[in-house]
């Protein structure tokens, strides 16, 4: 675990957000924090300090000045510092507030208290360094579809009393876990969740223990498809994805080796101008686009087998 880290501050303009998260996850950053500051926001995000050197922030600053550019927006201000780890842990903490996702979720940061009244799924929450805080729209759209597909299931099966056929779920680029957590709450029997960096299963591991989801119900594992692939039984019932376009592409042949027939799945991480190369993917190996689902610029399609 690194003990030093880049704080990165960018004031740009609003309509900036969506695209400089966007680069900001591509370059690498592992925990990213939002804050009004008049009529700009204030983005913050981390990363290692080995992970990069001053040439490579050279560089980020000047795609962050070509994108905005490219919208005609003005370009935003970036400054870098080194911090310690403890002060990295505070200082994206304390804008986390809890946040309602779309009708039944409510995501509660760890370190506050358990909300005392709520009709709302509680999702508690420390994603550490993972991807997966519940704010970016990606997640929020996933847990919207996953609302959509485990609500229309007969009482029957989210009752796990009396539940009679148990529904099975790949979470691929699982992050914190956020997805595979709200699955379960929403009365999946087992999900199955694999992330390719070590430090967002381990987040997936302490996740599953804070919100006491036991260990048959929700099983991590480092790795891909290929993983999952071993770790299964039978194919799935549903698949849950939030990963970038370009990755989502290159998975749909060994994604699709883990369906059946009656399989849905449900794609996210897709820019709005992505989607029809993720849908044309998706269709020449026999997946059917249900519907696509879009917030701010960013896009999810949720797809079935036949
Ligand atoms: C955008 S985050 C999604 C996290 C969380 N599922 C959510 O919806 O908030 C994407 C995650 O996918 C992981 N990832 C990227 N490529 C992957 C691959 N080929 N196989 C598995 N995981 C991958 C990244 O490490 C990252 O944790």
């Amino acid at each position: 675990m690194a003990n030093t880290w880049w704080e990165l501050q960018i004031l740009c303009e609003p309509d900036l957000e969506d695209t400089i998260f966007w680069r900001l996850e591509n370059f690498g950053c592992r925990g990213t924090a939002i804050e009004g500051k008049g009529n700009s926001s204030l983005v913050k995000a981390y990363l290692p300090e080995f992970q990069v050197d001053l040439l490579d922030l050279a560089a980020l600053s000047l795609w962050l000045r070509q994108d905005a550019l490219c919208v005609g927006l003005s370009a935003p201000n970036l400054n870098w510092q080194l911090i310690d780890e403890e002060d990295w842990a505070t200082s994206w903490k304390q804008y986390w507030q809890p946040e309602k996702i779309g009708d039944r979720f409510l995501i509660n940061p760890a370190w506050l208290p358990f909300p005392e009244s709520t009709e709302r799924l509680v999702i508690r929450l420390d994603p550490g360094v993972a991807f997966g805080t519940g704010n970016h729209a990606t997640t929020q759209l996933c847990l919207e579809s996953l609302e959509m597909r485990l609500s229309q299931l007969p009482k029957s099966f989210v009752n796990s009393e009396t539940q009679k056929e148990p529904i099975v779920i790949a979470d691929i680029g699982c992050g914190s876990g956020i997805l595979s957590i709200g699955a379960v709450l929403l009365g999946a029997e087992k999900v199955y969740a694999v992330d390719n960096d070590p430090l967002a299963v381990q987040s997936t591991f302490s996740n599953r223990a804070l919100n006491d989801i036991s260990p048959k119900r929700l099983i991590p594992a480092e790795g891909s498809v290929d993983i999952l692939k071993k770790l299964i039984e039978a194919p799935v019932d549903g698949i849950v994805c939030n990963i970038l376009a370009d990755v989502i592409i290159e998975l749909v042949p060994e994604i699709t080796a883990i369906s059946k027939p009656s399989t849905w799945a449900i794609f996210s991480g897709i820019l709005l101008e992505q989607s029809k190369a993720v849908a044309d993917a998706l269709e020449q190996h026999g997946w059917v686009i249900a519907t696509l689902w879009k917030k701010k610029e960013w896009c999810c399609l949720n797809v079935r087998r036949s």
